[in-house]
């Protein structure tokens, strides 16, 4: 993790209406403090329709919580009923947006393609995008989970310049271990996060590859996290179910005090 602050990242997918957003947000707001906030960044990703209701809560009150969307469109605006535009979550002051998660490659049949261009409306508009890559169980089993995570990181960086590649976030997600309870072990975890490095070095070079952050996700929880954190390439969680509760998600913000479990 050198010189990588560490990011833990709430993927609330479809959870939590509007008043329920301001609810987990005053939680975690009020159970963490700024020793948390130096040592962690904190964000929270909510369904589109909570994000004016966070932005206000985090702008009113000053807090340290940032916050982002879970898609973006690859268009600009216009005839596509349905979507939201990059400009658009932007303009709501969102810090961060995933794309590529394995539920939108799965179910809204996402290529590396879509991705790549939803990357790039990110960047566009100055969001950061976490790019979400990681293979199924059928992949792992036939011992191909690097080749095809790495593919699916050329693929999701083509074309993007260093200037922003270094600014990316990289959340490494087997499907099997998503909302499974089956957690990767930290070996498993650091193997691949290694791997994206080294082929961030390739890409582009060693210096960047050594700024971007490459998160797990995939079960995380108070019992597992410190042994994941402690691996040296693994840089924070996109977590799903366990950001749902404050409690349980700020003892993800706090790994450093879990046992290893
Ligand atoms: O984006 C988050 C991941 O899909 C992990 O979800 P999970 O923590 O519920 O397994």
């Amino acid at each position: 993790m050198t010189g990588r602050i560490p990011l833990m990242a709430g993927n609330w997918k479809m959870n939590l209406n509007h008043l329920e957003a301001i609810a987990l947000v005053q939680k975690l707001a009020f159970a963490l403090d700024d020793k948390d906030f130096d040592q962690v960044e904190v964000a929270v990703l909510p369904p589109f329709t909570d994000l004016r209701s966070v932005q206000t809560l985090v702008d009113g009150d000053k807090l340290r919580i940032v916050f982002g969307a879970q898609d973006v469109s690859q268009h600009t605006g216009g005839a596509y009923t349905g979507e939201i535009a990059g400009s658009m979550l932007a303009k709501l002051k969102c810090t961060y947006v995933t794309v590529g998660h394995s539920e939108r490659r799965q179910y809204h049949a996402e290529t590396d393609e879509i991705v790549n261009a939803k990357a790039k409306a990110a960047f566009a508009n100055n969001i950061v995008p976490i790019l979400c890559v990681g293979e199924g169980l059928d992949i792992r089993k036939a011992g191909e989970h690097v080749a095809y995570t790495l593919a699916q990181v050329d693929g999701g960086l083509a074309g993007i310049p260093a200037a922003q590649a270094e600014q990316i976030v990289i959340a490494y997600e087997p499907v099997w271990a998503i909302g499974t309870g089956e957690v990767a072990t930290p070996e498993d975890a650091q193997e691949v996060c290694a791997a994206i490095r080294a082929r961030l070095a390739e890409l582009y070079d060693g210096e960047l590859a050594a700024k971007v952050r490459v998160l797990y996700g995939g079960s995380m929880k108070p019992s597992n996290v410190a042994g994941i954190m402690a691996k040296p390439d693994v840089d924070g969680g996109l977590v799903g179910g366990a950001s749902l509760e404050a409690e349980e998600f700020v003892k993800l913000v706090r790994f450093r005090d879990q046992a290893v479990g």
